[in-house]
This record gives structure tokens, C-alpha cells and sequence, in this order.
């Protein structure tokens, strides 16, 4: 690959701070004179292996996944091309330190491990100012990319009050190519119910109760007008709201811009393309499972009208039929007409089952069906788990399950990996190493029974959304249908290894996730360029050709100073 050449304004002391453009030993001897910084920087000239070697060899001093977190995190504020590339060198071993599982808990500490702002922080108390300090950021910048979050329901740690964008945007760039300078963290700060951030001094967000209802309703607005205004091409991705908001404002916004919601639609693509893996390896079809689904918010509910839409879509099941194919249980157990609208989310309502169905059936003293007794009546052949609720699949659950069904497919996908409802060994043992099993969070592999081992897939939306926004950006895309999701998930389908041999994984190895998502990426412009919904002129034996030139790479390139040139 030849090196880029890059025109750049910013000199002296300024270079050195700037994560964008800051090469540290790299800078080479003319750029250093150039730059005006040849009196700040030692003698030898590095190349950019030897500064990962260094970077590694000092990463390796940290013992605890939390300071490695740390550790990365500063030097992601110093080198995006040292960062990404020492990340994208060490993938597999790296990728669990600065996402889940450490990221969950560089998010509970972040008031306490803080350093430095990144990314732009919106505060309710300020709305009056927010166009001003959106444009102070933003002005002059292209941005194909804004992940938004509001920190109620972080992975499965609950309200955090600031938080995850940063982590899930640096993903996008390191899975999917996404250009960093092109990208923008937001985190929206309405406050945090969350008591034990209210009483620490040293909490660094707005330290006041969260505020909900329409002044809520109003502050996201304003955001989200500030960004169809300023940036109408970009993709807007929401994350980790909270159940309440998740899928109400992904209602609310997609007809009128790019809007993606990854626990929602993310999570639900994963999903499909992983069971599309594992009715591949018991030979049957997706419209055959029956299918209990534990925890009914952003993730779960995701997750079944995505599942449904593939019975319907990929095996041609009548919509109503396939609603039929799910039991959705939440806090309240089984999700029964009895419950009534205040256990009830309305975005639930396709999926109530009828009470008469359950009449006979043993409840707890307030009337409620537990896992257990719908595992027994449904004999379900999948048991996806999205509720939080560590150990909530118990031996009996599981032995339960394996008694009906030869093959049961266990997708344990809480996170961070101390919340997964059942570990995956555990698992594997109690149905005798017959499970296909999937996690949200990665894990060893299982030993099984005959001296083998399988390979536990981690079924998270990381191994997917970068690819399906990436596709729409590179697509000029104005919105992220859902035909072009499920042509993303059948790409990732098509790449699992299961499909080959039904002893190895469902879906591909997180160490393969940057091919992966460009696999997606392509299916998902092509899609948009097929439907009409591309804002580029391409025709689609191009388009492959065309992602692939616009993924950002971590390399220097050579430096020019051009007092014009970019800042
Ligand atoms: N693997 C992935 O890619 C992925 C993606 C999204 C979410 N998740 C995980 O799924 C979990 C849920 O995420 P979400 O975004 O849907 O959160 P959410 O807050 O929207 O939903 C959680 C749901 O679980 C329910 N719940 C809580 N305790 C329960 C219990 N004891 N029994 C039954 N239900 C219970 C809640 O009432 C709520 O409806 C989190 O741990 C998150 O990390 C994983
Ligand atoms: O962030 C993750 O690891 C996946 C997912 O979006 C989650 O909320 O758990
Ligand atoms: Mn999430």
C-alpha cells in the first residue's frame, strides 16, 4: 500500500497533542523540522512496529484488565495510529480490555479513573447552549458517524449517568475501518437515578436526579434536530438507553434520519445470523424453533421481532404465525395477557401469549409463570437469556430443556460476562455437551464429554453493527432499512464455521471480526444501491471495490505543513 500524503496545519506543540496527528518518534526528520518540533522529541526515529513493540511491552507492566483499560485509554488521547494499530495487532486479546467485559468496569469507575474529555457532553442544564457547544465541536468537521447515549441501561450494569459512546465508536473504527476524525461520541446527560454515583464527590456528571418525561422527550429532540441540521448525511446510533426510550425513539426518528439502535436492531441481527448457524447444524429451519426469550427490554425485544422477521422472511411464515413461535418472560415471569399494561410494555404487544394457554399451569403466589414451568410446558429449542439476571438458566432449567429437544440451543448473551444467565460450561455439562451455545461476552471453550472442545461463539452486536453502519455510511445511504440489516446478518450467516462442520463455532471467531464486518459492510451497500436508497451512484460489482477504499487504516503517512492545510 503507498503512503498517504496528508496536508496538515497544526505545528509545533499542537502536533504533539493532537491524537489525530501526534506520530511521537515517528515523526521523521524533515516532518520534525517542518513541524517545528525536532528540539521536543529524542534522537531516533521509530517506525510504527517498533512503537507498538514498546507499547505492548508497557502495556504487559499492567496486571489487571482494568489498568491495561487505563493504560490503552491514554494512549488512545495521545496516537489514534498507535492505538489501532496495537489493538488491531493483539485483536483477540484485546478487543475483552477495551470493551466488554472491562469496559463495564471502566464505565462503573469512569468518574474515578477520569483523565480527559472525549467526545462531546450534552447537559441538560445547559439545552439553552446546545447548538453553540454542539457547533464550538463540530463546526467546519465532516461527520459520517454520532453514537449517542444517555447511559441508563449500560450493557447490564444499569444507569451509569455518563458512559459507553467512546467504546463503541472505537469499534467501529477498528472492526469496520470507520475514519476516528470522522466520528462523534455523545453522551446526553439528563442526570442518573443511580445513588451511590449521587453521593460521590467525586462523580463528574450532572449530579442531580434523571430527568424524565417531556423535558426528556425535549432535550433528545434538540439533539437529534442539532444533528439532521448540521449533519444530515451522518448515521445516528443509539446505545444503551433505557428500556422506555430505546425502541420509542428509534420509532420516532428513523423515517425522518439515518438512525440505527444497536441493543435493538444490532442484537437482533446477531442473533438471527447465529441461529440461522445453529438451525444449519440441527437441520431444521428457523420457523420450526420454539423460542423463550428471558429479560423482554431493548435487547430481548430486539431480538424476537428480528428472529420473527426471519421466520417470515427467510422461511415465509406468515408474520402471525411466527409471533406464535416466541414465549417472552420478563420480571414478571411468562409476558400473559393478565398481567395488564402496567407490567406490559406496549412495544411488547405482539408477543403476549394468552392466558387460557397457561390455566393449568403451577405460578408463584402473585400469579406468575417462571422459567422453569414455560421451559416445561414449550419445550422450547432456543433459550436466549437478555435479562441481567446472573445464573437465572439453573441445572434444572437446563436438564429440563435437554429432556425435549436433541440439540437445545443456549444463548446466555447478558454482559458483561459476570451477568450471563448460565456458564456456557456449565452448560455444556449439564446436556452432556449437546448444547450450541453462544455468549454475549467472550469465554474459554467448553470440554466436552468425549475429550474435545467446542468452541463457545460470542453472539455480540460487535460482530455486526460496525459492518451495517459502515455499509450505510460508505453507501450514502439515507436510512438503514431493515432489508438491508437482514442482508447484513445473512452475510454474517453465511461466514460461520458451523456451516462447515457442526462441531466448530456458530458464528466466526472475534479474531476474524474485521473481515466479518467488511462481509457485512459490502451486503449492506449493496443492498442500498439494489433498493434505491443509496445516495451514490454505484453499480454493485463495484461496491465491494468501493468499501474497501474507504476504510481508514492505521498508518502515518507522510506529513507536508500547509498553513491551509487540515486541523
Ligand atoms: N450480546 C449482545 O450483543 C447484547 C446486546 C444488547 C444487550 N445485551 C445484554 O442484555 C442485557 C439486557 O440489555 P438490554 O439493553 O435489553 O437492557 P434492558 O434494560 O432494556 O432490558 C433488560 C430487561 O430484563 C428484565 N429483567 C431484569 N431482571 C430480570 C429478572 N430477574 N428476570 C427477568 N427479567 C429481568 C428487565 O425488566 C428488562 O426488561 C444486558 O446485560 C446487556 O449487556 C447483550
Ligand atoms: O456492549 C456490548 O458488549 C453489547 C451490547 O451492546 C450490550 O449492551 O451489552
Ligand atoms: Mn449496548
Amino acid at each position: 500500500m503507498s503512503e498517504p500524503t496528508f496536508r496538515v496545519a497544526v505545528r509545533g506543540e499542537a502536533i504533539l497533542t493532537s491524537p489525530r496527528w501526534n506520530k511521537g518518534t515517528a515523526f521523521t526528520a524533515e516532518e520534525r523540522k517542518a513541524f517545528g518540533v525536532t528540539g521536543r522529541l529524542p534522537f531516533r526515529v521509530n517506525t510504527l512496529d517498533e512503537q507498538c513493540d514498546r507499547a505492548y511491552d508497557q502495556l504487559e507492566m499492567h496486571e489487571s484488565p482494568l489498568r491495561k483499560n487505563t493504560f490503552l485509554q491514554s494512549m488512545k488521547d495521545q496516537n489514534w495510529v498507535l492505538y489501532y494499530s496495537l489493538i488491531g495487532r493483539h485483536l483477540k486479546e484485546l478487543i475483552p480490555i477495551i470493551y466488554t467485559p472491562t469496559e463495564a468496569e471502566a464505565i462503573s469507575n469512569y468518574s474515578h479513573l477520569f483523565r480527559r474529555s472525549e467526545g462531546l457532553y450534552l447537559t441538560l442544564p445547559h439545552k439553552d447552549s446546545m447548538e453553540d457547544d454542539f457547533l464550538e465541536q463540530t463546526k467546519n468537521r465532516e461527520i459520517d458517524l454520532i453514537v449517542v447515549s444517555d447511559a441508563e441501561a449500560i450493557l447490564g450494569i444499569g444507569d451509569q449517568g455518563v458512559g459507553i459512546s467512546t467504546a463503541k465508536s472505537a469499534i467501529y473504527t477498528l472492526l469496520a475501518g470507520m475514519n476516528p476524525s470522522k466520528t462523534l461520541s455523545v453522551t446526553l446527560d439528563v442526570g442518573t437515578d443511580n445513588e451511590d454515583l449521587l453521593g460521590d464527590h467525586l462523580y463528574v456528571g450532572w449530579p442531580h436526579g434523571r430527568v424524565r418525561g417531556e423535558e426528556y422527550d425535549q432535550f433528545v429532540d434538540k439533539f437529534v434536530q442539532l444533528v439532521r441540521k448540521h449533519h444530515p448525511n451522518s448515521l445516528l446510533h443509539f446505545e444503551d438507553f433505557g428500556v422506555n426510550n430505546a425502541e420509542r425513539l428509534l420509532d420516532l426518528y428513523r423515517d425522518k434520519h439515518s438512525v440505527f439502535n444497536d441493543d435493538v436492531q444490532g442484537t437482533g441481527a446477531v442473533t438471527l445470523a447465529c441461529i440461522m448457524s445453529a438451525v444449519g447444524v440441527t437441520k431444521s429451519r428457523i420457523a420450526d424453533q420454539r423460542i423463550v426469550i428471558y429479560g423482554a427490554g431493548s435487547a430481548g425485544l430486539g431480538i424476537a421481532r428480528q428472529l420473527r422477521d426471519g421466520m417470515a422472511t427467510i422461511d415465509g411464515l406468515a408474520p402471525h404465525d411466527a409471533n406464535a413461535r416466541f414465549w417472552l418472560l420478563d420480571r414478571f415471569g411468562l409476558i400473559k395477557e393478565s398481567l395488564g399494561p402496567d407490567k406490559i410494555r406496549p412495544d411488547l404487544r405482539e408477543f403476549v401469549r394468552s392466558d387460557s394457554e397457561w390455566e393449568d399451569i403451577p405460578t408463584n403466589e402473585r400469579g406468575e409463570v417462571g422459567l422453569l414451568e414455560v421451559v416445561k410446558k414449550v419445550k422450547p429449542t432456543v433459550l436466549i437469556g437478555c435479562s441481567t439476571h446472573a445464573g437465572a438458566f439453573t441445572e434444572e432449567v437446563i436438564r429440563e430443556m435437554a429432556k425435549h429437544t436433541e440439540r437445545p440451543i443456549i444463548l446466555p448473551l447478558s454482559n458483561p460476562s459476570k451477568l450471563h444467565e448460565v456458564k456456557p460450561q456449565d452448560a455444556n455439562d449439564w446436556t452432556d455437551g449437546k448444547a450450541l451455545l453462544a455468549t454475549g461476552s467472550p469465554f474459554p471453550p467448553c470440554k466436552q464429554p468425549n475429550g474435545k472442545e467446542y468452541i463457545v461463539a460470542e453472539c455480540n452486536n460487535a460482530l455486526i453493527y460496525p459492518g451495517l453502519g459502515f455499509g450505510a455510511m460508505t453507501a450514502k445511504s439515507r436510512c438503514l432499512t431493515d432489508t438491508m440489516i437482514i442482508a447484513g446478518t445473512r452475510r454474517l450467516a453465511s461466514l460461520a464455521p458451523a456451516l462447515k462442520d457442526p462441531d466448530e463455532a456458530l458464528l466466526p471467531d472475534f479474531g476474524d471480526a474485521p473481515a466479518v464486518n467488511f462481509e457485512v459492510a459490502v451486503a449492506v451497500a449493496e443492498q442500498a444501491v439494489e433498493e434505491g436508497n443509496a445516495g451514490v451512484n454505484w453499480k454493485k460489482e463495484e461496491v465491494r471495490q468501493r468499501v474497501a477504499e474507504r476504510q481508514w487504516k492505521p498508518v502515518y503517512g507522510r506529513y507536508e505543513y500547509d498553513p491551509n492545510g487540515e486541523t
